[in-house]
């Protein structure tokens, strides 16, 4: 599936980006007024082959989830059990990616692609706020257990080092109100194993976390989404994601590594030596992608590269979160370079390794705010800029139909 998906991704078509700059031209504004909205309103032309392209108003944000063995070096402040404490949170609605995808009109579905702890079986009162956790019952019987994950499935093993045990894949949570949240478990494997000792993962279980993202990808488009969002969610996540912007962009340990959910000094300087020494051990190749994210990403990593490329051979755009998402088109973009075609950045990340990423990908994000949360906050803040731009192409007049005058 990941051959047939990169073979499928081609560059964006000239003939589309043409038409849309030589109409950006007789629209009534003087030309460039609009900034970085005209040249990514000709890149989405580009991207859907159409002039103009389609407006993306079913957007569709995927937060995949997992947790690292690299954790067990205090490279975060965080338990690692926030993980799938933060799924019940999304599930109910109560997480800051929630509030901005109802604000956005975005849906919502979190990915279990790696969570080493069983997931929370009723949400948190707390987080209960805004959504019915009663809406997450309409799946499993046990009222005890609405989203029917907190038993241990046989082969359940909370031990990272334990061998490729999973929980059972595509259980599918899917909550009584159609547009809540919805949950995919597609569990690879309980977390990565730590990559200063080995490597996070086989080359299989990075396959089939790539698959995954893939196959959500699809399913997405499939159900009528117009624009991607990447999303994440997996404590200690910002460590590989500096490993792999390092391995692809060639710039060092330290300024690939950023302070993720806030960290001391003395941690900072620990997660730089963490970075510097998986690099060291494991010597990544660039031109080998699968073998990068085996060797030093995480499974949340390689399923956004998944969702990214599956995004790209639809032609859909994928809209770009934090340092998680970029990290994760650096491997999407050195298995098909194509793919940056179908990459917005969404926003600027605190983290020092999303702006190398960025830079190597000749992006250009469409907001800086200091943002450094992850989830797809960022994305989905800058969505309305997205639809914004494609908007104008649709709706404003051209100088000769509303007969205004030109210079
Ligand atoms: C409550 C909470 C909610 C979050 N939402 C996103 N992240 C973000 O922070 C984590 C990465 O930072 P680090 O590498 O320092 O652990 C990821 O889970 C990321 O999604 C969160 C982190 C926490 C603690
Ligand atoms: O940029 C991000 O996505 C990010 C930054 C810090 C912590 N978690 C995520």
């Amino acid at each position: 599936m990941l051959e047939s998906t990169v073979a499928a991704i081609r560059p964006l078509d000239e003939a589309a980006m043409a038409a849309a700059r030589e109409l950006q031209g007789r629209l009534t504004k003087p030309a460039g007024s609009l900034g970085a909205l005209e040249p990514l309103s000709v890149h989405l032309a580009g991207l859907a082959g159409t002039c103009p392209p389609p407006l993306p108003d079913q957007a569709a944000v995927a937060i995949f989830a997992g947790d690292h063995g690299v954790h067990a070096q205090g490279v975060s402040p965080w338990p690692q059990e926030v993980t799938a404490q933060m799924i019940g949170n999304f599930l109910a609605g109560g997480a800051v990616v929630n509030a901005f995808a109802r604000q956005a009109g975005a849906s919502v579905t979190v990915v279990d692609v790696g969570v080493a702890t069983p997931l929370a079986a009723t949400p948190p009162a707390a987080a209960a706020r805004t959504a019915d956790p009663a809406d997450l019952a309409a799946l499993p019987a046990d009222p005890a257990d609405p989203t029917g994950l907190s038993a241990d499935p046989a082969g359940f093993s909370a031990d990272p080092a334990a061998g490729p045990v999973a929980r059972p894949a595509d259980i599918v949570a899917t909550p009584a109100d159609p547009d809540g949240p919805r949950l995919v478990v597609a569990n690879v494997r309980l977390g990565t194993r730590d990559m200063t000792v080995t490597a996070a993962l086989t080359r299989d279980e990075a396959r089939a976390a790539v698959e995954t993202g893939i196959r959500i990808a699809a399913e997405l488009v499939d159900a009528g989404a117009g624009i991607l969002l990447t999303g994440d969610m997996g404590i200690g996540n910002t460590t590989p994601a500096a490993a792999l912007v390092a391995a692809f962009t060639g710039v060092d340990a330290a300024a690939a590594t950023g302070r993720g959910t806030g960290v001391d000094d003395g941690t900072y300087a620990r997660k730089v030596e963490v970075v510097r020494a998986a690099l060291e051990r494991h010597a990544p190749d660039p031109a080998d992608p699968l073998g990068v994210l085996a060797a030093v990403g995480g499974l949340e990593h390689a399923a956004l590269a998944g969702l990214i490329l599956g995004a790209a051979a639809r032609r859909v755009p994928v809209l770009l979160d934090g340092v998680i998402a970029v990290s994760a088109a650096l491997a999407a973009a050195a298995f098909a370079p194509d793919a940056v075609g179908a990459m917005v950045a969404g926003h600027r990340s605190a983290e020092p390794g999303a702006t190398a990423a960025l830079r190597h990908l000749g992006l250009d994000p469409l907001i800086d705010l200091g943002l450094r949360l992850g989830e797809g906050t960022g994305a989905l803040l800058a969505l309305p800029v997205v639809t914004g731009a494609v908007r104008v192409l649709h709706e404003v007049a051209t100088f000769d139909s509303a007969g205004v005058a030109e210079k």
